[in-house]
């Protein structure tokens, strides 16, 4: 780079810069002035509109300035919300206008273009010249695809191709130069270096100014129904995810808005620490969720669901016995595509018998009893769906409760109960009876006239004496009372016992397999029946147990859709099992979805995997509606880090690490939990002497990390903050942490509390271990008390440092 060249972007850059003060100077007073407008017609809507409703001719006039008065607030409203949106943009470019620049000669036009690539579009006053191009223009996707020489970019009309004369990178801070590259094969390698080279956030950043190809093409995908991203840790997947969010609401943001967007995160404070990438992009963001609040909303309060944490917590903790091999069983097969075969055919079988409801009960004693329902319910015409059934049986139901309520006011507990009626009840009944009177009289003078104008004598009397009709009031008040609820449990099909449904499943095998048409069950079935029926009788579900329920209730009430959504996206995929995905694809019926995953970190037992034939998410939509994307090089950690990690796993050569180097994993042994203790406070103290802001000292389990704490605050080890599935936001500063909760974030420096043989001894836990130790950027220490995790014992000695205090 020679130092005209420096010289004129430096000039460039000056020139922008002015100009985009300039467009702030000149947006502000309009931004104010449409404010102000806006605020004065809304204040004076009334005084402007003339309200006389005397005559027809009036009232039309009445209704046409209303609607002119709101057409022109409208208006007002509409042009303010583009002009801030305007002045927000160009403050947004001001201390760091571009991050690249790309020179292309289009075939067949001879001209060199310089594209100045930032995070949106600004136009010169001539309203022509893009001074800026929006990193998601198609033009500025050659930035990210190609090096220079030969190429192209698509267009809606058609592939545009030519030559790539220079590939151009900046750093520009509070509006000066700092840094210019030339580029030629990748996105700046130096420029990826010094932002990988810097300490770990408490919130995730854009990558806008160094997606990779690779990444780049996951942001633009745009024809698959079905996306999946398999890539290693630290890939970038959740990064491109959050990048193609805001692609997509640039690309069809006349039909697309931030809500129709949905992202399912694999915990809440995941939620918190990825919140502000799109903020900072000039996005919205898209709606986040987790998979539980889901569950925990379409299943109710009636029962407490068990969370994926706590099913975690269980199978890391728990003794290998029966029992848990049966619940380690039962974990897989419900989650199994057969369960959910399994349940179908129950569907179906429920068409024919064994429907579960619930009697209608008024103060002990049955209205309408189960066995009516059921009698009525196997009435219908079995031709007709199951949930339709339901639907007219919800109707029938409704009319019953119409017809009974008139007959229960003369009942014997209506007397009591008015006879119990206390002071403030009667005031609030009077309350009522007094509106009643007003309508009544209102309706009683209406009579009266209408009976004058047609010259007609009513057929009733007319005298209506509204004191002799007070206790028939109160008594149709009271019983109307008692009915109010049962009405609203009909509609929200109460008269359903789903928890029925479900038990009646794990009565015993043989009527299992008969209700099912199920061949083949896990081998400890009796023992899963057991557990099963033991939670739901506490009015309790294990986790595997949620979706299915779920599922259950919504094949026989029928199906709750939300065909707004028109993109889902999953992160940490492989979490999901199969029979969730069938559940998303049901509920989302109008979504196009996106999976981001790796199989590495599969941690929990109904994991799916992601890629290659077996996987079973490609048949979701089927293999022409998918498309499936690899990604192997890992940014977040070093060489040494990746190098080391990678070898943990089994079959993970094709990782790639990128080239910043730093020092080795160490591992620390100890002889005994005390020294462990101590060594570990001594670790912290040198990383965060060392620079590092943000440190994990990652243990196994939930149950681990409360220990962790107690003991590193005994050692006086300062501001250490424990993390629970709980914790709502991330910060800077050293945590005790769960490896399950870690997931999908990333910390200066991590410290494995203890990766010794007797906490990591099953084969299970390799992933877990893998995951603890893939969210270090800088530095990975490990420490254990006695002998090394097997995990360890395998790698190669040269990929690791040393330090041993054992005897
Ligand atoms: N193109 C890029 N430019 C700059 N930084 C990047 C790029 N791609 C990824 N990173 C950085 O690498 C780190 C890991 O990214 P991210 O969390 O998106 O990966 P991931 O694949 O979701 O990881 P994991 O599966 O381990 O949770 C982040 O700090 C992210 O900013």
């Amino acid at each position: 780079m020679n130092e005209q060249d420096w010289k004129q972007e430096q000039e460039r850059l000056n020139q922008v810069t002015e100009k985009l003060q300039a467009r702030i100077e000149q947006l502000e007073p309009e931004v104010a002035g449409l404010r102000d407008q806006a605020g004065e017609i809304r204040k004076r809507f009334w005084e402007e509109v003339t309200v006389n409703t005397s005559t027809h001719e009036d009232f039309e006039e009445t209704v046409q300035s209303i609607s002119q008065q709101e057409a022109l607030l409208s208006d007002r409203e509409r042009s303010y919300r583009m002009r801030q949106q305007q002045w927000r943009s160009v403050n947004r470019l001001l201390p760091s206008p571009y991050f690249g620049r790309i020179d292309f000669i289009e075939d067949g036009l001879g001209i060199r273009e310089q594209v100045y690539i930032g995070v949106s579009s600004f136009v010169d006053s001539d309203g022509m010249s893009f001074l800026i191009y929006d990193w998601r223009t198609p033009i500025a996707s050659m930035y990210y695809d190609h090096s220079p020489g030969a190429a192209s970019y698509d267009t809606p009309g058609g592939r545009i191709t030519g030559e790539m004369e220079l590939k151009r990178q900046y750093q520009i801070r509070g509006g000066k130069l700092q840094h210019l590259f030339d580029t030629s094969v990748t996105i700046g390698d130096e420029l990826l270096q010094q932002v990988l080279g810097k300490g770990a956030d408490p919130q995730m950043k854009s990558i806008v100014a160094t997606i990779q190809k690779e990444q780049n093409a996951i942001i633009r995908n745009d024809n698959s129904r079905m996306l999946i991203v398999q890539g290693a840790a630290g890939s970038g997947k959740t990064s491109a995810a959050l990048q193609r969010v805001a692609y997509l609401l640039y690309k069809h943001r006349e039909r697309l808005k931030a809500d129709q967007i949905v992202l399912f995160s694999p915990n809440p404070m995941f939620n918190s620490y990825v919140s502000t990438v799109l903020p900072e992009l000039g996005e919205e963001n898209m709606q986040q969720t987790t998979f539980q609040e889901y569950l925990e909303h379409g299943i109710g309060k009636k029962l407490k669901l068990e969370d994926p944490f706590d099913q975690i917590e269980y199978v890391l903790t728990e003794q290998s016995t029966k029992a848990y091999e049966a619940r380690l069983q039962a974990i897989a097969y419900k989650a199994s595509e057969a369960y959910l075969q399994a349940l179908r055919n129950y569907a179906g079988w429920l068409g024919r018998e064994g429907m579960r409801f619930r009697s209608i009960r008024l103060l002990d004693r049955d209205l309408i009893t189960a066995e009516q329902m059921e009698a009525q319910f196997y009435g219908y015409d079995p031709s007709i769906r199951l949930a339709n059934r339901v639907t007219l049986l919800q109707e029938w139901l409704l009319k019953q409760l119409s017809q009974l309520e008139p007959k229960e006011r003369e009942a014997l507990w209506v007397d009591e109960e008015l006879d119990y009626l206390d002071k403030d009840q009667y005031a609030a009944a009077y309350q009522e009876l007094r509106v009643d009177r007003s309508i009544f009289e209102f309706s009683q003078a209406y009579e009266n006239i209408r009976e004058k104008m047609s010259n007609k004598v009513r057929r009733d009397e007319g005298d209506f004496d509204y004191a002799e009709h007070e206790e028939e009031l109160l008594r149709k008040m009271i019983v109307k009372e008692h009915f109010a609820p049962l009405r609203r449990s009909v509609k929200r099909m109460q008269f359903i016992d789903a928890e029925q449904l479900y038990t009646q499943l794990f009565s015993d095998k043989d009527a299992y397999m008969a209700m099912t048409g199920e061949t083949e069950l896990p081998e400890l079935w009796p023992l899963i029946c057991e557990q099963t029926k033991e939670k739901l009788s506490q009015s309790e579900l294990f986790y595997e147990d949620a979706t299915p329920f779920l599922y259950l209730k919504e094949l026989v009430e029928g199906n709750r859709m939300s065909t707004e959504v028109r993109h889902v996206f999953v992160d940490e995929g492989q979490d999901y099992s199969m029979f969730q995905y069938e559940f998303l694809k049901r509920l989302f019926p109008r979504a196009r979805m996106t999976v981001l995953g790796d199989f590495g970190q599969a941690i929990f037992t109904q994991a799916t995997e992601l890629h290659g034939a077996q996987s079973p998410l490609i048949r979701l939509y089927g293999e022409s509606e998918t498309n499936l994307i690899r990604l192997v090089r890992s940014y977040r950690s070093t060489r040494e880090i990746v190098e080391f990690t990678k070898s943990l796993l089994i079959g993970a050569q094709e990782i790639v690490p990128f080239d910043r180097s730093g020092e080795k994993p160490l591992l620390v042994q100890v002889d005994c939990e005390e020294q462990l203790a101590e060594e570990i406070a001594k670790q912290l103290e040198a990383l965060r002497a060392e620079g590092c802001d943000s440190i994990a000292v990652i243990t196994k389990t939930a149950a681990e990390s409360r220990d962790v704490y107690e003991l590193l605050q005994a050692q006086s080890c300062p501001a250490l903050r424990l993390i629970t599935k709980e914790t709502p936001t991330f910060e800077k500063g050293t945590l005790v942490i769960p490896a399950y909760l870690a997931k999908g974030v990333e910390f200066d420096a991590v410290l494995i509390y203890d990766a010794s043989s007797k906490v990591y001894d099953r084969e299970s836990e390799r992933k877990l271990f893998y995951t603890a130790c893939t969210r270090a950027m800088h530095r990975l220490v490990l420490c254990a008390a006695g002998e090394w995790t097997p995990f360890l014992q395998q790698v190669d000695t040269s990929l690791y440092e040393v330090k041993s205090l054992s005897q």
